[in-house]
């Protein structure tokens, strides 16, 4: 799989675009992305040539129009981007999802949707326990953990804390790299509880009302699920454990959709660590903690 992937996704008009009488310059054909360019009133006159410029990214979704056969559905997006990341999560790698692009570009409902029509985020969790399930009928251990955090105004916020007006401090560990100290994490053990944690967060998230989008959310975003998984090493028997972080993320910036995946510094494997059986038995006992 490519270290990194970008697609890009065009979101129907808006409301005030429809009033502005405002004109498509978007095609999208498979990988290629085509802008037009709008013709002055002069060019126009003149009758001269139509312009415009080709990009080619790794998917180029066209969600202009549900009605048009051609329409991106949340489906296939997570077909596409959100499969690889959990194959990726469950050979031990880390990856990132980030959706990047102006207000009211549609990152929150790609990555999140609504409950009729759901993003990335839910998918990538749903599928994640389903996998879970089966691989525990086949002898595997795992232990699911979830964060989420905001950042607005500079200010880092945990939006699972009970204490979320709190704002938090972005240390650099010496061998793990950056990190934010005091992040709550929560133990998750279904799907149910993991849509417990996003619901809960998003009620914590700073949003208001912009000329581009009514419900904006003001910030940058980050949902991290930090998945182990334990089994035992079949050459020697000997207990093994794989830790692999999956972050989710909604970047508010520029004008593009962007989706990239296992980015700096999380793209490399992460190793293998061996435990003695006692402590790998004393880290699965754990009670599930249920969200409250
Ligand atoms: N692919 C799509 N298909 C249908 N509707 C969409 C699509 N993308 C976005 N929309 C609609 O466009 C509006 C703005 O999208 P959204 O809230 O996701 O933008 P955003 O980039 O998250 O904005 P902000 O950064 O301000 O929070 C919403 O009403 C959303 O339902």
């Amino acid at each position: 799989m490519a270290s990194v992937k970008v697609a890009v996704r065009v979101r129907p008009f808006n409301q005030r675009e429809k009033d502005m009488n405002a004109k498509l310059i978007v095609q999208m054909d498979g990988k290629k992305t085509r802008l037009h360019t709008v013709k002055s009133s002069k060019e126009q006159n003149e009758g001269s040539r139509e312009k415009y410029k080709d990009f080619t990214f790794d998917h180029s979704y066209w969600s202009y129009d549900s009605e048009d056969n051609h329409y991106a559905s949340q489906e296939q997006v997570f077909s596409d981007l959100g499969l690889e990341v959990l194959d990726s999560a469950f050979e031990g790698y880390n990856a990132c999802v980030f959706a990047y692009g102006q207000t009211g570009s549609g990152k929150t409902f790609t990555m999140m949707g609504s409950p009729e029509s759901q993003g990335l985020i839910p998918r990538i969790c749903r599928q994640l326990f389903s996998r879970v399930m089966a691989g525990k009928e086949s002898g595997a251990s795992y232990r699911t953990e979830v964060s989420y955090l905001e950042i607005y105004n500079e200010r880092v916020k945990d939006l699972l804390s009970t204490d979320a007006g709190h704002s938090l401090r972005v240390r650099e560990h010496p061998k793990l790299g950056p990190y934010v100290q005091d992040l709550s994490k929560h133990l998750v053990s279904d799907y149910d509880d993991i849509q417990e944690c996003m619901h809960r967060g998003n009620l914590q998230r700073t949003t208001a009302s912009t000329q581009m989008n009514d419900v904006s959310s003001r910030s940058h975003a980050i949902f991290t699920i930090t998945f182990v998984q334990a089994s035992y090493l079949r050459h020697n028997n000997m207990p093994s454990e794989t830790v692999s972080k999956v972050h989710l993320e909604l970047t508010l910036t520029s004008h593009w959709l962007l989706l990239a995946q296992l980015y700096q510094p999380w793209q490399n494997p992460v190793s293998l660590w061996k435990f003695d059986r006692q402590r790998l038995k004393r880290m699965y006992s754990y009670r599930t903690e249920t969200p409250s």
